[in-house]
């Protein structure tokens, strides 16, 4: 079980000189599941970002535990022990199921873990990755995010271009994983992410607007102002 907790304090950060965050508080649950919602373009891709060091923070400070990672490497953050599957999934589509999993897989070379979370990767180990479906894709990719052993894992809209059947199945395998480690889970599906959810944060124009334990954000009038196009 993780011990590790991310946090956020204050955060800023964007692209070049235009700003998108600012002042982010967020502390995720360990282990369990700390939804990210917000409309189009409220800044939750970028948090990620930010959290995972694709993008500079301009403000405000990244801890794991005790320890500020702000100015840490990606690759250093995920040898820390953080993980990220971004909404456009880095899948190789000419390589197998199980060539694209092995990436993940470092020295150990073992993908079993991403097997034994998701079953029907192993009916697919000799498919080629273009061939699947939504879903599968994203099984891939967060399957393959997992053998690296990470303690927290950021998974931006796992369910995106997932067909609706797929979607409960995601949802339950990510249940599953929230028992051991912590994941910052970025969703536009309201249901699952209020199913998984042990907090939800609520985000509008790059802030944090309020955030609080699932049944408190469903019934606080402010969600349906954030979330309205
Ligand atoms: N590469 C980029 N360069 C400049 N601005 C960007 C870039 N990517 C995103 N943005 C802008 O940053 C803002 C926040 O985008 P972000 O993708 O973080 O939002 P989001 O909440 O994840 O939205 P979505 O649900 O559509 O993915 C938007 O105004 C977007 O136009």
């Amino acid at each position: 079980m993780s011990s590790l907790a991310l946090s956020a304090t204050g955060l800023s950060g964007g692209y070049g000189r235009v700003r998108i965050l600012f002042d982010v508080d967020l502390s995720v649950a360990t282990p369990g599941v700390t939804a990210v919602l917000g409309r189009n373009g409220a800044g939750k891709s970028t948090l990620l970002k930010v959290l995972i060091g694709e993008l500079p923070a301009t403000g405000g400070d990244v801890k794991l535990g005790d320890v500020a990672i702000t100015r840490l490497s990606t690759e250093r953050r995920i040898r820390a022990g953080i993980a990220y599957v971004p909404q456009d999934l880095p899948i190789f589509s000419n390589l197998s199921v199980r060539d694209n999993l092995k990436i993940g897989a470092g020295r150990s070379g073992g993908i079993d873990r991403a097997i034994a979370l998701f079953p029907k990767l192993g009916e697919r180990l000799n498919h080629r990755s273009g061939a699947l479906s939504g879903g599968e894709r994203k099984m891939v990719a967060i399957g393959r995010a997992i053998l690296s052993d990470p303690k927290i894992l950021l998974l931006d809209e796992p369910t995106e271009g997932v067909w609706s059947g797929v979607i409960d199945e995601i949802g339950d395998r990510l249940s599953e994983l929230a028992r051991e480690i912590s994941i910052i889970l970025v969703e536009q599906h309201l249901d699952l992410a209020f199913r998984l959810a042990d907090r939800i944060y609520v985000m509008d124009r790059g802030h944090v607007a309020f955030s609080g334990v699932p049944g408190e954000v469903r019934s606080d009038p402010r969600l349906l102002q954030c979330l309205s196009p």
